[in-house]
């Protein structure tokens, strides 16, 4: 543990601050974050198949970000998520002017094998996550290998920080949990920099009310 209370893995290049938001406060922002994001489900075509993302997702901040091939234009800040990035920011001692927002709906949604990688968060970036809602999964595997090296449960209000080389070495992924029926929301901020992403790639993304009103 370092004076901040934060667990160092694979070389300090992820910290792990549990309970970096307390109990209340967290199911509290889980509720309201939960009510009141525009939910976006992402719908692309591959290879002529209709596709939709095994999440919900919301992109905020001055820039749009390059997600899955798409480019989204950004919600601009809110003053909770604005709070949020501040708490984000004096932790993880760096400036955001990103945030991704995903909603994993129940234990059937997850991300896969990936690397925060894309070009516009520059070459090695310090990446900071929140959590919300229920437990879930967070694997980490070396780029080439099979299986994970890391598994951490990141469990409501708990903070992660990725950093230095890692999304160079290492790759990262929330797996389904079928056996999970509540929803996890996650924030991860990122600062993005260098030339704009290409103009917006077609899709058929919506926004959509979650949970439904009548469910
Ligand atoms: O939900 C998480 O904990 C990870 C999300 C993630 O890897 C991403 O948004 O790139
Ligand atoms: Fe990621």
């Amino acid at each position: 543990m370092t004076a901040a209370g934060l667990a160092s893995l694979l070389d300090d290049r992820i910290r792990v601050a549990r309970g970096f938001v307390a109990p209340a406060r967290a199911a509290a922002l889980m509720a309201t974050l939960l009510r009141e994001t525009p939910w976006l489900a992402v719908r692309y075509e591959n290879g002529g198949r209709p596709r939709e993302l095994p999440r919900l997702t919301v992109n905020y901040g001055e820039r749009s970000y390059d997600y899955s091939g798409l480019v989204f234009t950004p919600l601009p800040w809110t003053p909770l998520l604005t709070e949020l990035r501040a708490l984000a920011e004096a932790t993880a001692e760096t400036r955001f002017n990103a945030l991704i927002v995903q909603l994993y709906r129940d234990g059937e949604d997850g991300v896969n094998w990936h690397a925060d990688d894309s070009p516009g968060v520059g070459r090695d970036p310090i990446i900071a996550s929140l959590s919300f809602g229920a437990t879930r999964q967070f694997l980490v595997r070396a780029r080439g290998a099979s299986e994970p090296c890391l598994t951490l449960a990141l469990a409501a209000g708990d903070l992660l920080i990725m950093r230095g080389d890692l999304q160079h070495t290492h790759q990262h992924k929330v797996p389904r949990e079928p056996g999970v029926t509540g929803p996890r929301i996650n924030l991860t901020f990122r600062t993005l920099a260098g030339p704009a992403p290409q103009p917006e790639v077609a899709h058929a993304s919506r926004v959509v009310r979650w949970p439904d009103e009548e469910g």
